[in-house]
């Protein structure tokens, strides 16, 4: 018998779909230990963000072949336990968006009308209209922090109540915010500028503890700042303080660095300009249904051997194709992520070029695995085989395929990545050797012959006497080993490349001095 447990709360549309296929066990509450020792004897899982689907546990889950999340964030999920143990996992990418976008727009007005202060008040008996006396968003300045799904939205609502839209994204282009007549800016102006702020990113290692004790300095003190995101972006111990000393007006929060919300969090303390609720930005009935409606139809399809329409870890290809093009999938989703860190974000156009054998491979899954490498530092988690091509879309990347089978570069071929943009273009090439190793071959028009490393540092740089021995000293005040390093040029004293394959990430303070250095024209610290 086929057997689905449910551990979180789902839309009862969603446990009669699985019904049609399975016996549906609804056990939410369970400890880590209880699920442990239970998950063995089950087919499908099917969640919300309150269980943790740790490696233990999927451990122990010998017979399951798939992980419904009802909802976005699989950051409840060990994916990559989930992936080695062959354990499919799908999401909902879409069913929530309008109810977190409405919740952040709650959060705002009720915010800036002290809608729960002032409740509380009448609930015990008073009648103070002078004590809430509020602010309009009319005219205002909003800033937005992430332009996806959720953030495009409230943008849109924004504008029709009147404010000003400005956004920090750096993985949107120019034209897409032109479309939404949104103004781009950096990070810092937006905190400086805007009367609300509200955050739309992922967690991701870029952006926790963004908002930290700094940038809330950086802020009007009249202003106000919404998370209905992810919790861990904002520092709680820095917004508490930061509302009790006058240094913002006030926020909403709806998620928190660990749910549920400690009972001696210091935001529980704060009396005034905070509005706190608990994860509730998907929970609306309509949000509800379609998510549970859109995870069962996926649990209920793979069950019945069918393809997965929103799978966060596996391409729609048959297993024998994913076999037979590992490495060069791989090739392709490492050379996305490294030239997106060396474009810095901004690009408008990817060239992918299919070179001598590798024109001979189907192309799709290789631009769908140059595309998920670009866009993962912009979504971590949330980006997959699936969703590559029409995240790319959203975001007005334009992507061009180029097969030239008459390159003989290497044996089994290469494959070259091209990103145009505002901030210029990055080129980068690579090879998969006959040993399966990966090698970047080419950065711009320089040869180089590199291993992809976890850390590495990418300079551009007159090549001119000094330059080398001044980097590699200064790495070594700052305790940054060097693995290897490689120097790619072109004419002797023209423009070259340096490569450093290093054991430690650059802190920010020792990369902006190694801009300063004489002859360096860009630096970029990548991590793979
Ligand atoms: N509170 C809730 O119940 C709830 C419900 C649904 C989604 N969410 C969360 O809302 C967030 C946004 O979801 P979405 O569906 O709009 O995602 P999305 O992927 O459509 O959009 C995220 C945007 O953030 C941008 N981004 C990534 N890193 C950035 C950075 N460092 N600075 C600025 N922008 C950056 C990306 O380019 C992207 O445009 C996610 O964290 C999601 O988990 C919360
Ligand atoms: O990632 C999501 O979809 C939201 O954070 C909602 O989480 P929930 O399903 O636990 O309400």
């Amino acid at each position: 018998m086929t057997k689905v447990l449910v551990s979180d709360p789902i839309d009862q549309a969603g446990i009669d779909i699985l019904g049609q296929v399975a016996q549906v066990d609804q056990r939410t509450g369970l400890s880590a230990e209880e699920l442990k020792s239970i998950i063995g004897d089950y087919d499908a899982l099917m969640i919300r963000s309150g269980t943790q689907v740790t490696a233990d546990v999927i451990a122990a889950a010998d017979r399951l072949r798939i992980i419904g999340r009802a909802g976005v964030g699989v950051d409840n999920v060990d994916v990559p336990a989930a992936t080695q143990r062959g354990v499919l996992v799908v999401n909902s990418p879409e069913g929530n968006t309008i109810a977190a976008a409405e919740h952040a727009l709650a959060l705002l007005l009720s915010l800036s009308r002290h809608v729960p202060q002032a409740h509380g008040s009448m609930r015990a008996g008073a009648w103070d209209r002078k004590k809430y006396v509020g602010n309009e968003l009319y005219k205002k300045v909003l800033g937005v922090v992430g332009l996806g799904k959720i953030g495009s939205h409230v943008a849109r609502v924004a504008k029709a109540m009147g404010m000003e839209v400005i956004a920090f994204d750096p993985f949107i282009s120019a034209d897409r915010a032109q479309q939404m007549q949104v103004r781009l800016t950096t990070l810092e102006d937006l905190f400086r500028q805007a009367d609300y702020i509200t955050l739309h990113i992922p967690r991701t290692p870029d952006t926790e503890n963004l908002v930290n004790a700094e940038l809330l300095r950086s802020m009007k003190s009249t202003a106000r700042i919404v998370n209905c995101a992810r919790g861990g972006i904002v520092d709680e111990a820095a917004l508490a303080e930061a509302i009790e000393n006058g240094v913002i007006a006030g926020a909403g929060l709806d998620v928190y660095a660990s749910e549920p919300l400690s009972e001696d969090s210091p935001l529980r303390a704060v009396e005034r300009g905070l509005v706190l609720t608990p994860h509730l930005g998907a929970s609306t009935e309509e949000a509800q249904e379609n998510v549970a409606t859109d995870v069962a139809e996926q649990i209920r399809d793979v069950l019945l051997g069918l393809p997965a329409r929103s799978a966060v870890n596996i391409p729609g290809l048959s297993a024998e194709i994913m076999e037979r093009l590992k490495p060069h999938l791989q090739l392709a989703e490492t050379l996305g992520l490294l030239v997106s860190q060396l474009s810095g974000g901004q690009v408008q156009e990817l060239e992918v070029r299919l070179q001598g054998e590798f024109a001979l491979h189907p192309s799709q899954p290789l631009m769908v695995a140059a595309l998920k490498g670009l866009l993962t530092n912009a979504l971590g988690d949330r980006i997959n085989y699936v969703n590559a091509s029409l995240e790319a879309k959203g975001r007005g990347i334009h992507v061009l395929e180029v097969k030239d089978d008459a390159s003989r570069d290497f044996a089994g071929g290469s494959l070259q990545l091209t990103t145009r943009g505002g901030q210029g273009g990055h080129s980068v090439t690579g090879a998969v050797f006959a040993d399966g190793e990966l090698r970047v071959t080419n950065i711009d028009e320089f040869p180089v012959n590199v291993p992809p490393s976890r850390h590495m540092l990418f300079t551009r740089h007159r090549d001119m006497p000094g330059i080398i021995g001044h980097l590699g000293s200064l790495l070594g005040e700052h305790n940054v080993n060097i693995a290897s390093m490689q120097v790619g040029r072109r004419i002797v004293r023209g423009d070259a490349v340096m490569v450093l394959s290093i054991d430690d990430p650059i802190p920010p303070a020792l990369l902006a001095t190694i801009h300063g250095i004489n002859g360096i024209q860009e630096a970029h610290p990548v991590t793979l």
